[in-house]
């Protein structure tokens, strides 16, 4: 046997991430009337117009016209006019014009000829929901422009738009080939049973994976579930048994809920995370043992730590790296994505020709998803089953759902004063690269204002300085 449980020491989440810098972005969130055509992001640094209209693709293209530059976006929508709508950068803010559409622009919802776009704001075009965010996390390399439907097939499977969740799912490809021990973290449904599938795909280890249900491992039985046991070890006993550790031999065992696991089996998996061998209950030779070791909750492990419900030293040995899955509530720019690899992967009938009305997709990007792609996935499939004439309306949805705000709400809704005076500044530094004297000019403020709001928010000029 060459290789031994792969614990090695910590590799914190983030150090093996490219250094993130906020920049402003335009989502392709969901088309209504072709959910299976999922989202795109446009990067708006340095953008200072946008023009949007009825194309036969989704395309985006960028010119430079007399020193401004213009990012012209196509949309495939009947919905669409040909020009629909024109966004305009002044002083760092935008400001949306409706170019007298057939269908008009609503932005959270409500219909508006001019408006100005902030934070989290939800545009639409037509049957075409956009989004603004000012300043999203993004990592030096994230590409400039993100389309799911040209994007090429990535390591797990699936895609993001946010830079930041596709950034944490790079590493965690690069970590899927190391011999290092890794927790999945998240809410129930955020996909962590979906990722621990992909990584052990990604390790390349000849082995298989070996999930087992710590929630369900009984206190008495785990010793044998886990290490096995031979024939006649205790009554009922009737032949030998590897158990899970031995039958994951050569490849991954994955510890799923493993916040659920009893303190007393804590102890038994840590000591055979620290041996790295095992003794089948009855046996008497302990058996060396290569298996990568995966683990997942939706608990915080730390809590139960610090109340005494998990073993701080167990937990150690489990995150030898850490990655936390964001709810789908925090990366609703991903939606009409998922939306569309839901549709691709299911074979209800009709599926792919489904359409989902304006007022159904408002709803689908304002519920809260508490069990997140889970029960997306179980509203999509109830509302493409009972929709009529293949529109998916709000009475198709489970009624959670359907009760769920008609109106969008933008991010700077949120009860957050600070927020969207960070928004405003850094929206207002990019806009006038890092020149505090134009920013204070525009906001009526002195440079020392500026400077202590800064510090304040954590916002770094260098990062807006050209
Ligand atoms: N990125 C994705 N794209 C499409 N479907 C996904 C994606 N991630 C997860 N799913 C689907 O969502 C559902 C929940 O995923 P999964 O079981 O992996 O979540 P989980 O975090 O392990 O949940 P739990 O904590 O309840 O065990 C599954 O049906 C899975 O196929």
């Amino acid at each position: 046997m060459n290789e031994t449980f792969t614990t090695t020491e910590d590799v914190p989440e983030d150090d093996l991430r490219p250094a993130a810098r906020p920049l402003p972005f335009l989502f392709v969130v969901l088309h209504c009337d072709n959910p299976t055509l999922g989202g795109a992001r446009y990067d708006l640094s340095g953008v200072d117009e946008i023009t949007i209209g009825r194309g036969s693709t989704r395309e985006a293209s960028r010119v430079d016209e007399r020193g401004a530059r213009r990012l012209a976006l196509r949309l495939p929508s009947s919905t669409v006019s040909r020009a629909h709508a024109r966004l305009v950068r002044t002083y760092g803010e935008w400001l949306l014009e409706d170019l007298d559409s057939k269908n008009g622009c609503c932005v959270n919802g409500e219909r508006v000829a001019r408006a100005h776009i902030r934070d989290g704001d939800f545009i639409e075009i037509g049957s075409v929901v956009l989004r603004y965010r000012a300043a999203l996390p993004a990592p030096p390399d994230a590409a400039e422009d993100l389309d799911s439907a040209l994007r090429p097939p990535e390591a797990f499977g699936f895609s993001t738009l946010l830079p930041a969740v596709a950034a944490g799912l790079g590493t965690l490809a690069r970590v899927a080939r190391l011999p290092i021990s890794t927790l999945l973290l998240g809410e129930t449904g955020t996909g962590k049973e979906v990722l621990a599938k992909g990584i052990h795909a990604l390790s390349g280890r000849p082995g298989p994976l070996v999930a087992v249900n710590c929630g369900g491992l009984p206190s008495s039985l785990v010793e044998s579930q886990l290490f096995g046991h031979v024939k006649g070890a205790f009554t009922g006993a009737q032949r030998d048994e590897p158990g899970y550790i031995r039958s994951a031999e050569g490849g991954t065992l994955f510890l799923d809920e493993v916040g659920d696991l009893p303190l007393p089996a804590q102890a038994t998996v840590l000591r055979a995370l620290q041996e790295r061998e095992v003794v089948p209950v009855g046996g008497t030779r302990p058996t060396l043992v290569d298996v990568r070791v995966l683990a997942a909750t939706h608990k915080s492990l730390d809590a139960l730590c610090l109340r005494g419900e998990f073993r701080d030293d167990l937990l150690a040995r489990l995150a030898g790296y850490q990655h936390t899955l964001p709810p789908l509530r925090e990366r609703i720019e991903d939606v009409g994505l998922l939306i569309s690899d839901l549709f691709r992967r299911t074979n209800i009938p009709g599926v792919m020709d489904a359409r989902l009305s304006v007022a159904t997709g408002r709803r689908l990007l304002s519920y809260a998803w508490h069990h997140n792609i889970r029960e997306l996935k179980q509203a999509l499939t109830m509302g493409v089953g009972l929709a009529e004439r293949g529109v998916v309306e709000p009475s198709h949805l489970p009624e959670g759902v359907v009760k769920a705000p008609a109106k969008l709400r933008p991010t700077s809704e949120a009860p957050s004063s600070q927020g969207d005076l960070r928004e405003r500044l850094v929206s207002l530094l990019q806009a006038h690269r890092g020149n505090v004297t134009a920013v204070a000019r525009v906001m009526g403020k002195s440079r020392i204002h500026i400077h202590r709001w800064m510090e304040k928010l954590g916002i770094h000029l260098d990062d807006y300085r050209g």
